[in-house]
């Protein structure tokens, strides 16, 4: 067992506001208590608001992308006055500043999304209006049903639902894992992955601290979980071959296989009319196999595709 540091409390999670996002370090924490023993309290949630919270209107492409879901916490743990920031694993940014490390991450939740308004892709009514402001999946609807609308859908889990129920969409997508995570788990249904692939690192929760605090990274390893680690490690990398920002249309999913991983990725242009898609078997650990599926995909790609990856996030 890791040493209790002396004073109470002994943790100190950052957190975003949403509850979807104040559900995640709670998990965390209790995840934390279990493994150390400490007694309830002994970690502290230190909730903040994330810019990417405050700007509800436009797509979050748009206004400057995953950094405004972490720029606050980033800021409060480089300066100690937090020793951790939880974070939805999908919305961390690709490449992140030497100084924090991933700690944690935990056990994959369900790593689908779920379609909400109608039983299935096909069964969306024609010319239907759906709400999305992800990339993948306005173009994955749209390489599916051209013939549907796509319109900006933002704000957190339960304002994707009002705006559902009050008809400003026909339909629209969330993770299977947030809605769980939020005691949702029975809204919508569940697209498998076989035809409708996830976003990179869906459904992980990972727990960031700064890289030369010893103390606090052996008190996260003991609930870091190996294979999600190995599967998420993989779609992070092969995002990074791709150059992709939160303009790349990117469907991955990465997932035990026997003894090895097996990756199926697809990616689109904007308008889902192009798709490439492919698929690597490898070890865990094995960064370069995914690498080297990404930039087969983008040789392949047309150039509407090419068009949305290598750029700047
Ligand atoms: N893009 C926002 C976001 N970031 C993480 C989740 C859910 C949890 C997860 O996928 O890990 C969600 C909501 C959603 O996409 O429906």
């Amino acid at each position: 067992m890791a040493d209790i540091p002396r004073n109470h409390p002994v943790l100190r999670l950052g957190t975003r506001q949403s509850p979807l996002a104040m559900a995640q370090a709670r998990e965390t924490a209790n995840r934390l208590c279990a493994a150390h023993g400490w007694a309830e309290g002994a970690v502290e949630l230190v909730p903040v608001v994330a810019s990417g919270d405050k700007i509800q209107d436009r797509p979050l492409a748009e206004i400057g992308g995953k950094a405004l879901w972490t720029k606050e916490l980033d800021a409060w743990l480089a300066a100690g006055e937090i020793d951790a920031s939880v974070h939805s694993l999908k919305d961390v940014e690709t490449l992140r500043p030497e100084q924090f490390t991933l700690g944690a991450i935990l056990e994959r939740a369900d790593r689908r999304d779920r379609l909400l308004g109608a039983a299935s892709i096909r069964a969306i009514p024609q010319g239907a209006v759906v709400g999305t402001s992800a990339p993948r999946r306005a173009a994955q609807l749209l390489h599916a049903r051209p013939d549907c609308k796509v319109v900006t859908f933002r704000g957190n889990v339960a304002t994707r639902m009002a705006k559902l129920a009050s008809g400003e969409a026909d339909a629209t997508f969330l993770a299977a894992a947030g809605l769980e995570r939020l005691g949702e788990s029975g809204v919508g249904t569940p697209l498998d992955a076989q035809d409708w692939l996830p976003a990179p690192s869906q459904g992980a929760i990972a727990v960031e601290c700064r890289s030369d605090d010893q103390e606090v990274r052996a008190l996260l390893s003991a609930i870091d979980h190996a294979a999600t680690r190995a599967e998420v490690l993989a779609e992070r990398a092969l995002l990074e071959a791709l150059g992709g920002t939160c303009h790349s249309p990117i469907a991955v999913l990465c997932e035990q296989d026997g003894d090895a991983l097996a990756m199926r990725a697809a990616i689109y242009s904007a308008d889902g009319a192009d798709r490439t898609e492919g698929e690597a078997r490898f070890a865990a650990g094995d960064l370069d196999a995914p690498r080297a599926l990404g930039r087969d995909l983008l040789a392949r790609a047309t150039p509407a595709i090419r068009a949305l990856f290598g750029g700047e996030p």
